[in-house]
């Protein structure tokens, strides 16, 4: 006997731009967000799979035009909030489906300063790093939301070592007390409500983790993680669980000495490949 197990379907990599027009008199400003959003139902789908009855089916091309229509209508300035009603929406007008989830990826677009002023209408893509968030939920059930950033790339260029390791017949690697720190963060934390100002506690959240970074003496990446992970749940009361990635992006010191030269922690190579990786899910104590 064969039976379908699990299963989910919907829309991925919905590419989405919004322009917010505010007038002020004579003169205007322009908000702009950049989101790439998923959509994936999970419910009543087993006569679709089983017998190709595709009467329950809502087709993704539909939850397609509903992330536009909704993105429209939507007063939502958090990504969080659009995707609460996103989720709310699917649900009510699908009985069939059980659960929905809304991934939402957000791109850093930063207003441009043009003669030392903000301009109102141009923009620069701030960097590669995302703000995300996930929000799911069941028919009569509560919101389960998961934000985060990914790929906050980041790099220290003193207080950083890492001495003390195991050493066996293997190790090559020597001992420094001054390396450089480079990595690209990856971060999710779960919320203590469902209704926060999503952007400020985003923010703080940040803040913490950069400000941890950017001052800590570190001793590992591992060491250095748990601090930011510990900050950012110091910082702000409304989150109780911070999972955080951090690959360990090695800048490899060059060998000057075969030119005759010294090389005091100047010229280095950075390396992708491979990489150390290194995570952690940091939570309050119960
Ligand atoms: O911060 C580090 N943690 C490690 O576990 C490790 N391993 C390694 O080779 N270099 C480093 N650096």
């Amino acid at each position: 006997m064969i039976e379908l197990a699990e299963n989910r379907y919907g829309k991925s990599r919905i590419r989405l731009m919004k322009v917010t027009r505010h007038a002020h008199g004579q003169t205007y400003t322009h908000d702009l967000r950049e989101w790439t959003v998923q959509v994936l139902l999970k419910g009543d789908f087993e006569t679709a799979h089983l017998e190709g009855d595709n009467s329950k089916i809502l087709p993704t091309d539909t939850m397609k035009n509903t992330v536009y229509s909704l993105a429209r209508t939507s007063k939502a300035i958090a990504m969080e909030d659009y995707a609460k009603e996103l989720v709310d929406f699917l649900l009510t007008r699908n009985p069939q489906v059980s659960s929905a989830s809304v991934r939402v990826e957000s791109t850093m677009w930063k207003r441009l300063t043009v003669d030392g002023e903000p301009h109102p209408s141009a923009f620069m893509r701030g960097s590669g790093e995302l703000q995300t968030t996930s929000v799911e939920r069941a028919q009569a059930g509560s919101f389960h939301i998961l934000s985060g950033l990914d790929n906050l790339v980041l790099l220290k260029t003193a207080n950083s070592g890492f001495e003390g390791y195991i050493k066996d017949s293997l190790t090559t690697l020597p001992e420094t007390k001054d390396r450089l720190f480079g990595t690209a963060v990856t971060a999710d934390w779960c919320y203590t409500s469902p209704n926060l100002d999503f952007d400020a506690v985003r923010t703080e959240i940040r803040e913490a983790m950069l400000r941890t970074f950017a001052n800590h003496n570190s001793k590992s990446v591992q060491q250095t993680l748990y601090a930011m992970a510990e900050s950012a749940l110091e910082a702000v009361p409304q989150i109780d669980e911070i999972e955080i990635t951090m690959p360990n992006k090695h800048c490899l010191l060059v060998d000057l000495s075969r030119f005759n030269q010294d090389n005091p922690n100047e010229i280095f190579v950075p390396t992708d490949e491979p990489h150390g990786y290194i995570e952690a899910r940091v939570r309050r104590r119960s």
